[in-house]
């Protein structure tokens, strides 16, 4: 358990989050490539990808794109132009509207082969877990991946990628990436990263908008232990690696100091 607070932004609106977001953004792309040449990162699904574009692909978007590597936190047992997929969605919302110029990320996809909802999700956790262990090869096989930003999701439950509240999934400590077969959101088949691998991560921000994250807000944040929910593990595990990045709708009647 980490002793250090995570950081809880709350800005009036979306436009100033997504300024805020591309800043830090930033700043994790610029550290990254000077420490490997390479930014690594693993993204959401749900509202995330559209205040991802919002953010960098703005006016004078900078990124260099070409040295990205991007994973998914989460992924739905669905074929990739499914409109369930994580990876349609960040195609969609994002990586389609990346100018050619600015170069165009590795993008890590899960195994279509294997992506429907009648199969066991468990292969398909076990060849992203592979896949992962082949981008992260050198850094020791038993040690776990570092990336250097997972940009987050919270839903209006607490959970965060394809961890849910309550699920056994919570305590995997092994596993990089877990299947699981019940999700309470439809789909019910998805894979996940596991909560030690986005606790390693260098640099964590979630993003978090609208009134109906409000009451999910107060518990993370003012409750005791964030009552165990999955973004609550999150903050508890990564301490001020973690970065909130919220609007004044989710964040209303929160009371832990923003900053
Ligand atoms: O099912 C999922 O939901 C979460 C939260 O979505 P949001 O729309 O409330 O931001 C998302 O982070 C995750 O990737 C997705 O699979």
């Amino acid at each position: 358990m980490s002793n250090t607070q995570p950081h809880l932004y709350t800005f009036p609106g979306k436009a100033e989050l997504a300024e805020n977001l591309r800043q830090y953004i930033l700043k994790a792309e610029t550290a990254a490539l000077a420490r490997h040449d390479t930014f690594r990162l693993a993204v959401s699904g749900g509202s995330l990808p559209v205040i991802l574009a919002e953010a960098l692909l703005g006016d004078s978007p900078a990124s260099q794109f070409g040295k990205w590597d991007i994973f998914f936190a989460d992924e739905r047992a669905v074929p990739l132009d499914h409109a369930d997929s994580n990876y349609y969605l960040l195609k969609e919302e994002f990586l389609n509207k990346i100018p050619t110029e600015l170069g165009t990320p590795s993008v890590h996809p899960i195994a279509e082969k294997h992506a429907n909802q009648d199969d066991d999700p468990k292969q398909l956790a076990d060849l992203y877990q592979a896949d992962l262990k082949r981008t992260f090869t050198g850094e020791g096989s038993d040690t776990l991946p570092a990336f250097d930003l997972i940009l987050l999701g919270c839903g209006p439950d607490g959970h965060t990628c394809s961890l849910f509240p309550g699920h056994g999934l919570l305590n995997e400590k092994t596993a990089w990436v877990a299947a699981i077969s019940d999700s309470p959101k439809p789909p019910p088949k998805r894979i996940t990263l596991t909560l030690p691998v986005v606790a390693a991560a260098a640099q964590i921000a979630f993003v978090a908008t609208g009134g109906g994250k409000k009451e999910i807000m107060r518990d993370i944040f003012d409750s005791e232990d964030g009552r165990g929910l999955p973004s609550a593990l999150v903050n508890q595990a990564a301490g001020d690696k973690v970065s909130w990045f919220t609007d004044s709708p989710a964040t209303e009647g929160v009371a832990y100091s923003r900053g």
